[in-house]
């Protein structure tokens, strides 16, 4: 965790995240920062991932605002919320219908229009990971309706949302996920790595100029 200031507010920022292909799948070992941050006061989390895209919109490089999102792990049966609850983190059941704030969401909205930035919104769907997935996988996620698929994000909402924390997300979209096993091409991290690199600066500084608008 990296302490400071950004417009008059005070920010922490995670370096990293745990991914629950690199923790056995234990979601609640993986979402433990979110608690930490809970504890800390921290009353809106912005959170971003790298995604492959789904919709024929998305091109490489693209961010997509994060509309919902559909849980696969969760649905599963791995939630971060399973086992005892405790109740200084929220309620045992929790509603997840408004994980992206809305507010939040026309704020980065307008922040992008003001920057000439071409902002989608839509549905991320979290796979378990690590693999990437089948043409066939990717085309039942577009059947169900997600627009961007990666491995991270919702297990770390639904923990924040059981706090009361908002959240605004996006997806940066490094790769498009194949649709077609005729025409698919290989998905590689070093090309995930390189495009998040490239937009790096760019979406580094859209979050800093939300957060200086933040009057939450
Ligand atoms: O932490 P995120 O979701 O941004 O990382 C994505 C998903 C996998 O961990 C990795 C695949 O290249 O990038
Ligand atoms: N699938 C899953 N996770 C990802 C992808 C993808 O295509 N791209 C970046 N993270």
């Amino acid at each position: 965790m990296v302490f400071g200031q950004l417009g008059g507010k005070k920010v922490v920022c995670l370096q990293g995240r745990f991914h629950p292909y690199e923790h056995s799948m234990d979601l609640a070992l993986c979402t433990l920062p979110v608690r930490v941050m809970h504890q800390l006061g921290v009353k809106v989390m912005i959170v971003s991932n790298a995604a492959g895209g789904i919709n024929t919109v998305l091109r490489h490089g693209d961010l997509m605002l994060i509309k919902d999102h559909i849980f696969l792990p969760g649905l599963a049966g791995f939630s971060p919320l399973v086992g005892c609850n405790d109740p200084r983190f929220g309620a045992r059941f929790v509603s997840v219908h408004d994980a992206y704030d809305k507010q939040l969401r026309q704020l980065a909205i307008d922040v992008g229009r003001r920057n000439n930035m071409t902002l989608y919104e839509g549905v991320y769907v979290m796979s378990g990971g690590p693999q990437y997935e089948s043409p066939a996988e990717v085309s039942l996620f577009k059947t169900v309706g997600a627009d961007a698929l990666g491995m991270s994000t919702c297990h770390e909402v639904t923990v924040a949302r059981q706090c009361g924390i908002k959240v605004l997300g996006f997806s940066l979209i490094t790769n498009i996920a194949n649709l077609d096993a005729d025409q698919s091409v290989e998905v590689s991290h070093e090309e995930v790595l390189d495009i998040a690199k490239q937009a790096g600066e760019r979406a580094s500084r859209f979050v800093s100029d939300i957060i200086q608008e933040l009057t939450i």
